[in-house]
């Protein structure tokens, strides 16, 4: 029954807040282990997870299996034409580390296998190049980090010191109501090697500390696209943006070895995340009061709310309240064992 209400749910279009679930394939150390599987798909909205209290059942709007290719999840996740349109859109992954949120928006370092943020780079402008005869385009775009509860623009070199305390970047609301990101560098790209060009550029000024993971991010990593469009015919103007955030990885703090500034990092990076699903929660449940003001990060979702604030009685909420269970128990530092997830 549940999966016939999922199956319904997904049909409606004023659904906003979708969540999809992954499952990666099993790596060369977890089979030379001889790790067992633990996760399956049942079929394309559920899946069936082993724990030691006996087999649960969890439902998402769509799950891919370890064969699913990034094709495949980029397809399904596609909403570039909606940012085209004048929505305000986002995509970000979640998961424990290791999970594979970096290879699903980013890919692998081969770049065999592209991942969305690539893929939307170029997905935007062929549907440029699509409709330029109709529309005149600008895309712009600004990336940052989130590290340690601190916004930093990744278009400004951290070598210039002076320069990146003098750039901080604050999350601010204009009359509007729009949020935006006060003091980040915004540059305009006209194709998609240009956007990627950025990207690369941007991913080469992060955080990366080598502790539990060397492949860890310890950051959480902002790519917002702003796509504005004139229409030739009527001289009407439209303003969309694209937000891709790969998080960093949740796990608890003791499990990293972490000491100092790695702890403070783990214990930030937890803090951060609670507060996420915490304000998922809220607009999932309804309730009066969302605490966006929590962490930084929270206060970047607050674009989201002019999305959902119309959504929100659709928003079905068992797996997001699942992932709150998960946060909280990060919160109270308390294990996250593999039957919760
Ligand atoms: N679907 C997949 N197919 C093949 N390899 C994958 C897949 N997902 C993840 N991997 C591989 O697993 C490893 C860990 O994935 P990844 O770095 O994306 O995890 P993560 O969730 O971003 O971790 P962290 O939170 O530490 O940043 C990488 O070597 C990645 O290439």
């Amino acid at each position: 029954d549940i999966k016939k209400e999922v199956l319904q749910y997904s049909g409606r279009p004023e659904r906003k807040i979708r969540v999809f679930c992954r499952i990666r394939p099993v790596n060369q150390t977890e089979a030379a282990q001889g790790s067992a599987v633990v996760v399956e798909k049942i079929d394309d909205y559920s899946v069936n997870v082993e724990t030691p209290r006996g087999p649960r059942e969890f439902q998402f709007d769509q799950v891919f299996s370890a064969q699913a290719t990034q094709e495949d999840l980029f397809q399904d996740a596609n909403l570039i034409q909606s940012a085209i349109d004048g929505y305000n859109v986002c995509i970000f992954a979640y998961g424990q580390t290791g999970s594979g949120k970096t290879y699903t928006m980013v890919g692998d370092k081969e770049r065999k296998n592209s991942g969305i943020m690539p893929r939307s780079f170029n997905a935007i402008f062929d549907i440029i190049q699509e409709n330029k005869t109709k529309f005149n385009f600008k895309v712009s775009a600004y990336m940052l980090e989130l590290y340690n509860d601190r916004l930093q623009d990744l278009f400004v070199s951290p070598g210039g010191e002076g320069l990146a305390q003098s750039k901080r970047v604050e999350i601010k609301r204009n009359r509007k109501g729009v949020v935006f990101a006060q003091g980040a560098e915004t540059k305009e790209a006209s194709s998609a090697q240009q956007l990627y060009a950025l990207f690369q550029q941007a991913c080469a000024n992060r955080h990366i500390a080598a502790t539990m993971n060397v492949e860890s991010s310890r950051s959480h990593l902002i790519v917002g696209i702003k796509v504005e469009s004139k229409n030739l015919t009527n001289g009407s103007i439209s303003s969309g943006k694209l937000s891709l955030v790969d998080l960093a990885g949740s796990e608890r703090a003791a499990k990293t070895g972490a000491k100092d500034h790695k702890l403070k990092e783990a214990n930030s990076i937890n803090k951060s995340l609670s507060a996420l699903g915490d304000v998922i929660s809220a607009l999932s449940s309804e309730l009066p009061h969302v605490p966006y003001r929590n962490s930084k990060l929270t206060q970047y979702a607050t674009r989201v709310k002019a999305i959902t604030n119309n959504a929100q009685r659709f928003v079905d909420s068992k797996e997001i309240a699942h992932l709150k269970e998960i946060i909280s128990k990060l919160k109270a530092g308390q294990t996250v064992e593999e039957e919760d997830i």
